[in-house]
Protein backbone atom coordinates (compact mmCIF):
# COMPACT_ATOMS: atom_id res chain seq x y z
CA UNK A 1 0.00 0.00 0.00
CA UNK A 2 1.06 3.75 -0.80
CA UNK A 3 1.42 5.68 2.20
CA UNK A 4 1.52 9.47 1.79
CA UNK A 5 5.31 11.28 2.40
CA UNK A 6 6.13 14.68 3.13
CA UNK A 7 8.39 16.55 0.51
CA UNK A 8 10.15 19.56 0.42
CA UNK A 9 7.53 21.46 -1.26
CA UNK A 10 5.27 20.35 1.74
CA UNK A 11 8.16 21.96 3.67
CA UNK A 12 7.85 24.89 1.80
CA UNK A 13 4.49 25.50 2.04
CA UNK A 14 4.30 24.81 5.83
CA UNK A 15 7.26 27.12 6.14
CA UNK A 16 5.33 29.75 4.94
CA UNK A 17 1.32 29.01 5.47
CA UNK A 18 2.22 27.87 9.19
CA UNK A 19 -0.04 24.75 8.40
CA UNK A 20 0.10 21.59 5.95
CA UNK A 21 -3.16 20.02 4.88
CA UNK A 22 -2.51 16.05 3.72
CA UNK A 23 -5.28 14.76 2.52
CA UNK A 24 -6.20 11.04 3.17
CA UNK A 25 -3.12 10.41 5.30
CA UNK A 26 -4.87 7.31 6.61
CA UNK A 27 -7.08 5.28 4.17
CA UNK A 28 -10.40 4.69 4.71
CA UNK A 29 -9.78 1.16 6.93
CA UNK A 30 -7.34 2.98 8.94
CA UNK A 31 -9.83 5.35 9.92
CA UNK A 32 -12.94 3.38 10.59
CA UNK A 33 -10.35 1.17 12.61
CA UNK A 34 -9.10 4.01 14.49
CA UNK A 35 -12.36 5.66 15.00
CA UNK A 36 -14.39 2.54 16.16
CA UNK A 37 -11.29 2.05 18.59
CA UNK A 38 -11.83 5.31 19.81
CA UNK A 39 -15.75 5.23 20.40
CA UNK A 40 -15.81 2.11 22.16
CA UNK A 41 -12.42 2.82 24.40
CA UNK A 42 -13.75 3.01 28.02
CA UNK A 43 -10.75 4.09 29.32
CA UNK A 44 -10.63 7.17 26.95
CA UNK A 45 -14.32 8.10 28.06
CA UNK A 46 -13.26 7.42 31.99
CA UNK A 47 -10.21 9.23 31.75
CA UNK A 48 -12.06 12.60 29.41
CA UNK A 49 -12.72 15.84 31.47
CA UNK A 50 -14.35 18.29 29.92
CA UNK A 51 -13.36 22.30 29.07
CA UNK A 52 -16.05 25.24 29.19
CA UNK A 53 -15.93 28.07 26.46
CA UNK A 54 -17.65 31.45 27.23
CA UNK A 55 -21.03 29.96 26.55
CA UNK A 56 -20.48 27.50 29.07
CA UNK A 57 -20.57 24.55 25.97
CA UNK A 58 -18.18 21.97 26.83
CA UNK A 59 -15.70 19.54 24.81
CA UNK A 60 -14.55 16.31 26.43
CA UNK A 61 -10.79 15.49 25.80
CA UNK A 62 -8.29 12.56 27.25
CA UNK A 63 -4.68 13.67 26.98
CA UNK A 64 -1.64 11.61 27.48
CA UNK A 65 2.01 12.16 27.45
CA UNK A 66 3.87 8.95 26.44
CA UNK A 67 3.27 7.07 23.44
CA UNK A 68 2.59 2.99 23.99
CA UNK A 69 1.33 -0.08 21.76
CA UNK A 70 -2.21 1.19 21.19
CA UNK A 71 -3.74 2.05 18.09
CA UNK A 72 -3.17 6.19 18.63
CA UNK A 73 0.07 5.36 19.83
CA UNK A 74 0.81 3.48 16.10
CA UNK A 75 -0.31 6.13 14.50
CA UNK A 76 1.49 8.93 16.43
CA UNK A 77 4.82 6.34 15.87
CA UNK A 78 4.42 5.62 12.35
CA UNK A 79 7.09 6.88 9.58
CA UNK A 80 4.45 9.09 7.54
CA UNK A 81 3.54 11.16 10.69
CA UNK A 82 7.39 10.94 12.29
CA UNK A 83 9.31 11.68 9.28
CA UNK A 84 6.75 14.25 8.35
CA UNK A 85 7.37 15.91 11.29
CA UNK A 86 11.29 15.83 10.94
CA UNK A 87 10.72 17.26 7.92
CA UNK A 88 9.12 20.45 9.32
CA UNK A 89 10.87 20.75 12.57
CA UNK A 90 13.98 19.93 11.07
CA UNK A 91 15.41 17.29 13.23
CA UNK A 92 14.53 14.63 15.44
CA UNK A 93 11.19 14.63 17.17
CA UNK A 94 9.72 13.44 20.62
CA UNK A 95 6.12 13.33 21.51
CA UNK A 96 4.71 15.63 23.68
CA UNK A 97 1.66 14.72 24.46
CA UNK A 98 -1.35 12.94 22.29
CA UNK A 99 -5.22 13.86 23.13
CA UNK A 100 -8.66 12.76 22.08
CA UNK A 101 -10.70 15.44 21.61
CA UNK A 102 -15.05 14.71 21.63
CA UNK A 103 -16.17 17.76 20.54
CA UNK A 104 -20.28 16.18 20.41
CA UNK A 105 -23.21 17.45 18.56
CA UNK A 106 -24.74 20.10 20.60
CA UNK A 107 -22.88 20.50 23.52
CA UNK A 108 -19.27 20.48 22.13
CA UNK A 109 -17.88 24.39 23.00
CA UNK A 110 -15.56 26.33 20.96
CA UNK A 111 -11.96 26.98 21.20
CA UNK A 112 -10.78 30.49 21.66
CA UNK A 113 -8.14 31.62 19.52
CA UNK A 114 -4.83 30.83 20.49
CA UNK A 115 -1.47 29.70 19.69
CA UNK A 116 -0.43 26.17 21.16
CA UNK A 117 2.82 27.94 22.30
CA UNK A 118 1.27 30.28 23.74
CA UNK A 119 0.14 27.11 26.40
CA UNK A 120 3.56 25.40 25.95
CA UNK A 121 5.72 28.48 27.01
CA UNK A 122 4.65 28.22 30.42
CA UNK A 123 5.94 24.50 30.42
CA UNK A 124 8.97 25.97 29.64
CA UNK A 125 9.86 25.04 26.35
CA UNK A 126 12.05 28.08 25.39
CA UNK A 127 11.86 27.49 21.60
CA UNK A 128 8.76 27.27 19.61
CA UNK A 129 10.24 24.16 18.18
CA UNK A 130 7.52 22.69 18.13
CA UNK A 131 3.99 21.85 16.06
CA UNK A 132 0.43 19.54 16.23
CA UNK A 133 -0.95 17.00 13.88
CA UNK A 134 -4.60 17.01 13.94
CA UNK A 135 -6.44 14.05 11.87
CA UNK A 136 -9.94 14.25 11.45
CA UNK A 137 -11.79 10.62 13.16
CA UNK A 138 -14.87 12.21 11.60
CA UNK A 139 -15.95 14.67 8.86
CA UNK A 140 -14.95 18.06 9.88
CA UNK A 141 -17.28 20.67 8.75
CA UNK A 142 -18.23 24.43 9.57
CA UNK A 143 -21.31 23.45 11.01
CA UNK A 144 -19.81 21.01 13.46
CA UNK A 145 -17.24 23.28 14.90
CA UNK A 146 -13.69 22.82 12.46
CA UNK A 147 -10.89 24.35 13.16
CA UNK A 148 -9.83 27.58 11.78
CA UNK A 149 -6.21 28.92 11.08
CA UNK A 150 -4.78 32.35 10.07
CA UNK A 151 -2.88 31.65 7.54
CA UNK A 152 1.00 32.86 8.15
CA UNK A 153 -0.17 34.08 11.84
CA UNK A 154 3.16 32.16 13.01
CA UNK A 155 5.44 34.61 11.76
CA UNK A 156 4.25 37.13 14.01
CA UNK A 157 6.01 34.87 16.98
CA UNK A 158 4.47 34.39 20.13
CA UNK A 159 1.50 36.69 21.51
CA UNK A 160 0.50 37.30 24.83
CA UNK A 161 -1.88 34.99 26.30
CA UNK A 162 -4.29 35.33 29.11
CA UNK A 163 -7.47 33.82 30.46
CA UNK A 164 -10.71 33.46 29.35
CA UNK A 165 -13.35 31.18 30.94
CA UNK A 166 -11.75 28.01 31.65
CA UNK A 167 -9.35 28.46 28.45
CA UNK A 168 -6.32 30.34 27.87
CA UNK A 169 -6.56 32.83 24.82
CA UNK A 170 -4.32 35.27 22.36
CA UNK A 171 -4.32 38.86 23.02
CA UNK A 172 -7.68 39.89 21.10
CA UNK A 173 -6.32 43.00 19.71
CA UNK A 174 -4.05 41.45 18.13
CA UNK A 175 -5.93 38.84 16.44
CA UNK A 176 -8.23 41.10 15.68
CA UNK A 177 -5.58 42.98 13.41
CA UNK A 178 -4.21 39.59 12.27
CA UNK A 179 -7.36 39.25 10.75
CA UNK A 180 -7.64 42.36 8.83
CA UNK A 181 -4.03 41.32 7.10
CA UNK A 182 -4.29 37.67 6.73
CA UNK A 183 -6.54 35.05 5.25
CA UNK A 184 -9.04 32.96 8.14
CA UNK A 185 -9.09 30.03 6.79
CA UNK A 186 -11.88 27.21 7.75
CA UNK A 187 -10.30 23.75 7.62
CA UNK A 188 -12.51 21.44 6.66
CA UNK A 189 -11.50 18.02 6.73
CA UNK A 190 -12.68 14.34 5.69
CA UNK A 191 -12.01 11.17 8.44
CA UNK A 192 -8.46 10.61 7.46
CA UNK A 193 -7.26 13.80 6.60
CA UNK A 194 -4.27 15.21 8.40
CA UNK A 195 -3.59 18.76 9.59
CA UNK A 196 0.37 19.61 10.67
CA UNK A 197 0.29 23.27 12.10
CA UNK A 198 2.88 25.43 13.73
CA UNK A 199 2.84 26.06 17.65
CA UNK A 200 2.63 29.24 16.23
CA UNK A 201 -0.23 30.03 14.67
CA UNK A 202 -3.17 31.07 15.54
CA UNK A 203 -6.43 28.63 15.22
CA UNK A 204 -9.72 28.69 16.93
CA UNK A 205 -12.80 26.39 16.57
CA UNK A 206 -16.47 27.40 16.74
CA UNK A 207 -19.04 25.13 18.64
CA UNK A 208 -20.87 22.03 17.66
CA UNK A 209 -23.97 23.15 16.94
CA UNK A 210 -25.03 20.51 14.46
CA UNK A 211 -25.98 16.89 15.10
CA UNK A 212 -22.86 15.68 13.74
CA UNK A 213 -19.57 14.56 15.98
CA UNK A 214 -16.29 16.24 15.59
CA UNK A 215 -13.73 13.57 16.72
CA UNK A 216 -9.87 14.26 16.21
CA UNK A 217 -6.92 12.73 17.18
CA UNK A 218 -3.76 15.29 17.98
CA UNK A 219 -0.56 14.65 18.80
CA UNK A 220 1.94 17.56 19.86
CA UNK A 221 6.03 17.34 18.57
CA UNK A 222 8.92 18.22 19.86
CA UNK A 223 12.53 18.97 18.34
CA UNK A 224 14.19 16.37 20.91
CA UNK A 225 17.17 19.41 21.77
CA UNK A 226 14.01 21.88 23.13
CA UNK A 227 13.82 20.27 26.80
CA UNK A 228 11.63 22.16 28.74
CA UNK A 229 13.83 23.83 31.75
CA UNK A 230 11.07 23.03 34.35
CA UNK A 231 8.16 20.63 34.76
CA UNK A 232 8.75 16.83 35.36
CA UNK A 233 7.52 15.95 31.35
CA UNK A 234 10.38 13.38 29.90
CA UNK A 235 7.94 12.46 27.15
CA UNK A 236 9.24 15.58 25.05
CA UNK A 237 12.62 14.62 24.83
CA UNK A 238 12.06 10.99 25.16
CA UNK A 239 13.46 9.49 21.23
CA UNK A 240 10.01 7.55 19.09
CA UNK A 241 9.80 4.27 18.86
CA UNK A 242 9.25 4.57 14.84
CA UNK A 243 6.86 1.65 13.63
CA UNK A 244 5.84 0.54 9.69
CA UNK A 245 3.19 2.29 8.44
CA UNK A 246 0.91 -0.63 7.87
CA UNK A 247 1.12 -1.68 11.25
CA UNK A 248 -1.66 0.22 12.23
CA UNK A 249 -4.26 -1.92 10.24
CA UNK A 250 -1.74 -5.41 10.40
CA UNK A 251 -1.28 -5.45 14.65
CA UNK A 252 -4.24 -6.12 16.63
CA UNK A 253 -4.25 -3.07 18.93
CA UNK A 254 -6.55 -1.59 20.73
CA UNK A 255 -7.63 1.09 23.20
CA UNK A 256 -5.12 2.91 25.07
CA UNK A 257 -3.89 1.01 28.42
CA UNK A 258 -5.46 2.21 31.76
CA UNK A 259 -2.36 2.90 33.37
CA UNK A 260 -0.97 5.77 30.11
CA UNK A 261 0.45 8.47 31.99
CA UNK A 262 -3.04 10.42 31.58
CA UNK A 263 -3.37 14.41 32.87
CA UNK A 264 -6.13 14.51 34.99
CA UNK A 265 -7.95 17.88 34.90
CA UNK A 266 -6.22 20.60 36.83
CA UNK A 267 -8.08 23.91 36.34
CA UNK A 268 -4.65 25.80 36.96
CA UNK A 269 -2.87 23.91 34.97
CA UNK A 270 -1.84 25.21 31.28
CA UNK A 271 -0.99 22.27 29.24
CA UNK A 272 -3.64 21.53 26.32
O1 LIG B 1 -9.73 20.94 17.81
C1 LIG B 1 -10.11 22.04 18.19
O2 LIG B 1 -11.25 22.45 18.02
C2 LIG B 1 -9.14 22.97 18.86
C3 LIG B 1 -8.31 22.27 19.85
C4 LIG B 1 -7.03 22.96 20.11
O3 LIG B 1 -6.66 23.87 19.45
C5 LIG B 1 -6.17 22.50 21.20
O4 LIG B 1 -6.54 21.55 21.90
O5 LIG B 1 -5.09 23.07 21.39
FE1 LIG C 1 -4.60 24.37 19.95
Amino acid sequence: MDYKKLNLLDKIKFDRDGYLLVKAMLNKDEVSKLHEIAINDKVISDKSYDRGDANGLRTKLALWYSLGDDAYSLLARSERIVNGVNLLLEGESAHFHSKLMQKEPKVGGAWEWHQDYGYWYRDGFLFPQMLSVLTALTPSTKENGCLQVIKGSHLMGRIDHGFSGEQVGASQERVDEAIKRSELLYVEMEAGDTLFFHSNTLHRSDANNSDAPRWSLISAYNLITNKPYKGDNTSSTTPIEVVKDDVLLQSSSEGIKEDANFLLKKPDKIII
